[in-house]
């Protein structure tokens, strides 16, 4: 049998943290190594860290990367690695994966289709590396060949697709598999999104399938660099077969799987199936040669194909609910490494008794739940070194405790049901509650204000002034408490407002960081009557908060106007869904009114055009008029396909004609 045994690590990196980035690397191929493991693959620009951002074009980082990867060199020995890093050649940057082979480094493949789409940017910084061309750097004193590399490894030819390499329909893969590749290696840093490893198995199992190759898949893992979730989630394929795949989401530095792949029946699959056609004389690349062979020991078998393709030990990815099961996974996964990379010492939340605020306290509970139930109380302290007091801490309703505050706020609108209901959350949670009344800071300012203008404003004339400086009334103690905690003010927002621009700048968007600012309300609402009555699947056993009870029968509200007026989201707005559908049509397939108007329509077969047309003229009136407002949102995770973050997904102009045209249009036809 020509068997070899591959191994894929997830790493936990952070950007220009060169010596932790370092040691993570090295413990992987560690652990690689005594899983007798002679091909490991680390993820996209793991020795830099992948969102360094404009730091990429420092000659500082770029030389810190070659000497990063210089220092790695003896870890290596007795296997092979390839790990991600950038590269300047030539006066221009490429994105790399560096192959060595027991301590040598034999060469780099540089990535040929760069990440354009979603949140990424990178033809910011980096060319894509034409196919079939090698160049030449220098490294650590020897010539290194760069480029469209094969590397025969005493036999066994390898090659590289660096992610989105993968992603496209021309593959670098074909040519790889027809310029005789047994074994193909894809370092990625592909953020997370709802249903996206789906996505990532299927271009695995084909990719093995069609090119009759090994293939073998890791991804960052955790909040790398604040906004964007990676889940981790190794795989290996073989004849179009799952043979391993690693756990996703997970609080480790470092996840790894491996699999003994049988490369003559890679051949033989390839031989039989795979439409090479005759050798291509005229492909171009180099094959770097070298003596070393990756191969396993002779006791070793086969991996067999998995029952599923997931994690055996995670049942939850193959739920009906696994929408849900993510979104209570990916949020607390990156709080925590935001907490810990940011080293502050807990978090604050302003909790209204709402749905919104309940969510984000929720977010933090499921954080320091799973975050225990993973790594346990002498693991987690250890993770946490700037929160003091965690030591020896394994009641979750403790921990919770110590790293939550909640305050409820009260003006003499907010009524008795929200109160209970943000009381009731915080003790089942087990966070901190305080509570205060804003009301008379709410009164020094109308009366202040007003005195000097020479007229009090009145609820007739003055309505959002008068709502706004509530909520406005509401950040300073919040802020204050955060101040005293040295902890982070969790913002609130979820992307629907964000969209139309309903909520007070400065008010209820005080914060550092947005948990829940990348999904529509809809889904929140939904995903809390699953946490009321089903609850994720966690390490600890599943765990739901029945006292969600209280949260979940309310209409949302704001609460800012006198009770007797009855205020609600959907009055003031329109109700969630219509909001998402047209949000859907607008921002993702860039429909101008009239068109969202007919995509939307039929959804709603209940409402009456012309009701329909008004909704969507105020949709596009309210995100037209609060790009500002966008611009100024608390950085939010990047959960959803989309998302309405102009740092990252979705950009459009502060100032623009504000579709008045299209508007004028909507109405003559609408009518
Ligand atoms: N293009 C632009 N560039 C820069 N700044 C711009 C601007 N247009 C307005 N502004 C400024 O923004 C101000 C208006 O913005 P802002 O003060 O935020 O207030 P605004 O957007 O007018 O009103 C806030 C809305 O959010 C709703 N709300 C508030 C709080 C909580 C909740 C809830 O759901 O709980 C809902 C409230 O019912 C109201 O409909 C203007 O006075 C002006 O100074
Ligand atoms: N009485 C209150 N005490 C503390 N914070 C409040 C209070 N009222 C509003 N807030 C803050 O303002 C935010 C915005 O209110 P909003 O109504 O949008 O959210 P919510 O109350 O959490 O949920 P919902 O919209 O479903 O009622 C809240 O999430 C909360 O952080
Ligand atoms: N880093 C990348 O190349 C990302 C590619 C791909 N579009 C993804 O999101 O996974």
């Amino acid at each position: 049998m020509n068997l070899l045994r591959l191994a894929a690590a997830s790493l936990n990196q952070t950007p220009l943290d060169w010596a932790g980035n370092r040691q993570r690397i090295v413990q992987a191929i560690e652990e690689a190594r005594r899983k007798g493991a002679g091909l490991l693959v680390l993820p996209e620009l793991a020795v830099t860290g992948y969102g360094c951002e404009d730091w990429h074009f420092s000659a500082a980082v770029q030389r810190g990367a070659l000497d990063s990867l210089v220092e790695l060199l003896p870890a290596t020995h007795g296997m092979a690695v390839c790990v991600g890093l950038p590269l300047f050649v030539d006066e221009r940057l490429y994105n790399g994966a560096a192959m060595i082979a027991d301590g040598r480094l034999l060469g780099i493949t540089c990535k040929q289709h760069l990440a354009t789409d979603g949140l990424h940017y990178e033809p910011r910084w980096f060319r894509p590396w034409p196919a079939g061309a090698v160049g030449a750097i220098n490294v650590g004193g020897g010539e290194t060949p760069v480029g469209d590399l094969l590397y025969d490894l005493d036999g066994v030819r390898v090659g590289v697709e660096v992610c989105r390499d993968a992603w496209v329909a021309d593959r670098p893969g074909r040519r790889l598999a027809q310029r005789g590749a047994d074994v193909i290696l894809n370092p990625s840093a592909s953020h997370f999104s709802f249903g996206k490893q789906d996505v990532r198995r299927r271009f695995v199992i084909e990719g093995s399938r069609t090119f009759g190759v090994a293939y073998a898949y890791c991804n960052l893992l955790g909040n790398e660099s604040g906004q964007s979730i990676f889940d981790g989630g190794t795989l290996i394929a073989s004849q179009g077969n799952m043979v391993a795949a690693g756990r996703r989401l997970r609080y480790d530095d470092f996840t790894l799987s491996s699999a003994a792949v049988d490369i003559d029946q890679c051949r033989r699959l390839k031989s039989q199936a795979f439409e090479a056609g005759p050798r291509p004389a005229d492909a171009g690349g180099a094959t770097i040669v070298c003596d070393f062979s990756p191969r396993t020991s002779e006791d070793d078998s086969p991996s067999p194909p998995l029952a599923a393709p997931h994690a055996p030990e995670d049942p939850w990815e193959g739920s009906a609910d696994l929408k849900h099961e993510e979104f209570a996974r990916a949020v607390p996964l990156a709080l925590f490494d935001y907490l810990r990379k940011s080293r502050t010492r807990g978090f604050v939340v302003s909790l209204s008794g709402g749905a919104d605020s309940a969510a984000v306290a929720l977010l933090v509970s499921l954080m320091a739940r799973e975050g225990l139930g993973q790594l346990g109380a002498e693991g987690l302290a250890k993770r946490l070194p700037a929160v003091p007091g965690l030591e020896g801490v394994t009641d979750p309703q403790e921990l919770i405790h110590r790293l939550l505050a909640c305050v409820y706020q009260s003006t003499r609108n907010s009524s008795e049901t929200t109160r209970r209901a943000a009381a009731g959350l915080a003790h089942a949670l087990g966070a901190e509650f305080l509570a205060w009344d804003v009301d008379p800071m709410v009164d020094r300012y109308t009366t202040a204000v007003g005195e000097a203008r020479g007229a009090r404003p009145d609820w007739e004339h003055d309505d959002a002034a008068l709502q706004n400086i509530q909520a406005r009334a509401r950040g300073p103690g919040a802020w204050m408490l955060a101040n005293l905690r040295s902890a982070l003010l969790l913002a609130t927002g979820n992307r629907s407002e964000a969209a139309v621009g309903y909520a007070t700048m400065d008010g209820d968007t005080c914060g550092g960081l947005a948990p829940i600012g990348g999904v529509d309300k809809a889904y929140l609402r939904e995903w809390l009557d699953w946490m009321e009555t089903t609850g994720p699947d966690l390490t600890s056993g599943r765990y739901a908060v029945a006292e969600l009870a209280a949260v979940n029968a309310q209409a949302p509200t704001a609460e800012l106007r006198p009770a007797d007026a009855a205020q609600t989201d959907e009055g003031d707005l329109m109700p969630y869904p219509v909001l998402d559908a047209i949000e859907r049509a607008a921002l993702v397939e860039l429909r101008p009114p009239l068109d969202a108007l007919r995509l939307v329509a039929p959804l709603f077969p209940e409402v009456s055009r012309e009701q329909m047309a008004e909704w969507v003229e105020r949709f596009f009136r309210l995100w037209n008029a609060n790009q500002w407002k966008r611009e100024r949102l608390a950085a939010a995770f990047h959960v959803d396909d989309h998302s309405v973050d102009p740092r990252g997904w979705g950009r459009f102009p502060i100032l623009s004609n504000g579709f008045e045209q299209e508007l004028e249009e909507l109405r003559r036809i609408a009518k």
